[in-house]
């Protein structure tokens, strides 16, 4: 089981050698969740660094998926998993407190719904004792999000539309995850949709390290198999940056 610990206080990258680490966090959205305790318990033991749990509200995006009272029922069978709550809803700010009752580790919330209060709800997640992860729509630029990266534990850039698993990769999101890497050296960078074996080597020379990959894992026959290529391509280009 994965350490709760996920703690490399954004202190890595080229400059700071073993800075970065590459962390593989399968989105359980297109899994069997009938089975969600199990099929979580299944991507842990096959090598997944953490949970990425899609919350979906519905009137953000166009899909319903599950919220808080789901995740605590997780938590209370998987007590050293780390969990990312990835919060596709209209309104974050209402969800911090019991997702932090939950013990969920990186609350992850979209900028686009709260642009004048961002920094407020930062502020909250923290307070709930979670990480802040913020995510960026495909449609919305980088200067949106531009004064905020130094109070955020983690940037996302989406790579498909939000709201379903199983869409195509969108590699013209990648110099987003450039500019990120070359201007924030230390940050961690995740990219989420349609991050499978074909398109992860995009991800990794544009410098993502947090890779969020749903069907591609879910759906193949072994998922070990897929997770370590993941990690292989991507702690590759870590590597490559700091010799
Ligand atoms: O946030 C998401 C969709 O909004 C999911 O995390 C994402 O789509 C993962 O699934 P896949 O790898 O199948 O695209
Ligand atoms: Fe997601």
């Amino acid at each position: 089981m994965v350490s709760r610990l996920f703690n490399n206080n954004n202190m890595n990258n080229c400059a700071a050698g073993q800075a970065i680490k590459c962390r593989i966090g399968p989105s359980i959205l297109n899994a069997d969740l009938s089975q969600l305790y199990q099929e979580s318990q299944r991507l842990l033991d096959n090598g997944a660094d953490y949970l990425h749990l899609d919350v979906m509200d519905g009137h953000f995006v166009p899909n319903l998926t599950f919220g808080h009272p789901i995740v605590k029922c997780l938590r209370t069978k998987l007590p050293n998993a780390f969990f990312e709550t990835h919060m596709m809803v209209s309104n974050p700010e209402q969800w911090i407190e019991p997702m932090g009752e939950a013990n969920v580790d990186l609350y992850t919330f979209h900028i686009e719904p709260v642009l004048s209060d961002v920094l407020k709800v930062c502020r909250k997640v923290k307070e709930a004792g979670m990480k802040v992860g913020l995510a960026l729509k495909p449609g919305t630029g980088i200067e949106a999000v531009r004064q905020y990266i130094d109070h955020a534990d983690m940037i996302l850039i989406m790579t498909v539309e939000p709201g379903f698993g199983g869409q195509k990769f969108m590699q013209d999101m990648m110099p987003k995850v450039q500019w990120l890497r070359q201007n924030y050296p230390f940050l961690d960078i995740e990219v989420d949709g349609g991050v499978g074996l074909n398109t992860i080597n995009a991800c990794a020379e544009a410098g993502a390290n947090m890779i969020v990959s749903g069907t591609a894992i879910i759906n193949s026959k072994d998922q070990r198999s897929v997770i370590a290529s993941l990690r292989e391509t991507v702690e590759s280009s870590i590597h490559k940056c700091n010799v």
